[in-house]
């Protein structure tokens, strides 16, 4: 389901939602003079809901194809009158809102039980985070036994059988390891994937509930409630069981898919964007139905129930340069917390929260 820009191949135009997926891409200008500058896109079709809020806002006006849904909120929630299922939220998280989510999906999130894309290597990591900020590096223990199974194998922070610890990397020079040690920095830049609550498991595509896990926090059941309210069928209240966290770096991508492992597809998948803008892409039930792309900035939200479950959809671009990302209000918000300002300042991270059953 993940690509990087790196991965450009000569099949990348076989579908619709592959060629709007390759068109706003991010490729680098290989004529220009000044190094790695991004090749021009033409935006101009790239649907625009804080435009939209505006607008309605000034004067009751929205293009024809985007209606107001509901109105429940301070704002309204729009959707498009050829999605059914389709909501989006512009604004829907204050910053303060926003800010506590960045900083618990990079400091609390990632923390075992909770899965990463790094456990099929490493096991489970404790304090990643905090590790990136002191500058450690995680180190294999080559007098310890590697576990067959790199689910439960070695850890930083559980007390079995850990192989993999984080150290000063001066510490490491002295003790004249053999084997490399990785920096924190570096995985937390690599960090892409972790999952609260039920664990999906990402090699089966499927949620794995033998694997140990936590509930959903409170603080983000309780918001993801809230906002799944518009799309739920009358009567019924949003159980959220797991949730996906995406961290995006810029040239990341997220292919298009369904997200059809769950039971339900009536309840919304609530779905939460931080940091840099984006472009998310709706397709329809087909690969060869031609995708809407819009743009996602952060504090959006966006609720996919019903039909709209069954429409692909991905994020084929992350804007991680000053003028594009939109990101001043969490700049001046992070003045004071450096480390999570350099990461914000290049990524994104998307939340999205699910009834499993
Ligand atoms: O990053 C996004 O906005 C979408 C994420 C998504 O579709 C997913 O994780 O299934
Ligand atoms: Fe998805």
């Amino acid at each position: 389901m993940y690509g990087s820009n790196k991965a450009v191949t000569d099949d990348t135009d076989r579908t619709e939602f592959r060629k709007t997926e390759k068109k706003y891409k991010l490729y680098y200008d290989q004529n220009s003079k000044r190094k790695k500058q991004p090749k021009q896109v033409d935006l101009s079709e790239v649907l625009d809901f804080k435009s939209f809020l505006d607008s309605y806002h000034q004067n009751g006006e929205l293009p024809p194809e985007i209606v107001v849904v509901d109105c429940r909120f301070d704002r309204p929630v729009f959707g498009l009158e050829s999605r059914p299922g389709f909501y989006f939220i512009p604004g829907a998280l204050s910053v303060d809102e926003q800010c506590r989510w960045i900083r618990e999906s990079l400091m609390s999130f990632p923390q075992p039980p909770n899965r990463t894309n790094h456990n099929a290597i490493y096991g489970p990591i404790s304090d990643l985070f905090i590790a990136a900020k002191e500058r450690k590096v995680l180190v294999e223990d080559e007098n310890m036994p590697a576990s067959s199974d790199s689910a439960s194998n070695g850890c930083v922070g559980n007390g079995d059988t850990c192989r993999w610890s984080f150290c000063e990397e001066d510490s490491v020079l002295l003790r004249g390891k053999s084997c490399k040690p990785v920096s924190a920095s570096v995985l937390l830049r690599k960090l892409r994937w972790s999952t609260l609550g039920l664990q999906f498991d990402w090699s089966k595509r499927n949620y794995n509930v033998s694997l140990p896990h936590n509930k959903i926090p409170d603080g983000l059941c309780q918001l993801a409630k809230k906002l799944a309210a518009p799309a739920m069928p009358v009567g019924e209240e949003f159980h959220p069981e797991a949730a996906i966290v995406n961290y995006f770096a810029s040239g990341d991508t997220l292919g298009g898919h369904l997200d059809d492992m769950e039971a339900d597809w009536s309840k919304p998948i609530v779905s939460m964007s931080l940091g840099c803008k984006a472009i998310f892409l709706l397709g329809g039930k087909s690969r060869e139905d031609p995708p809407l792309a819009m743009f996602l900035r952060s504090g959006d939200v966006v609720l996919m129930a019903g039909e709209a479950r069954e429409c692909f959809h991905g994020v084929p671009r992350i804007f991680s340069d000053k003028e594009n990302a939109e990101i001043t209000a969490l700049e001046l918000h992070f003045c004071d917390e450096n480390d999570i300002l350099e990461y914000i300042r290049t990524s994104r991270i998307n939340i999205n929260i699910r009834q499993v059953f």
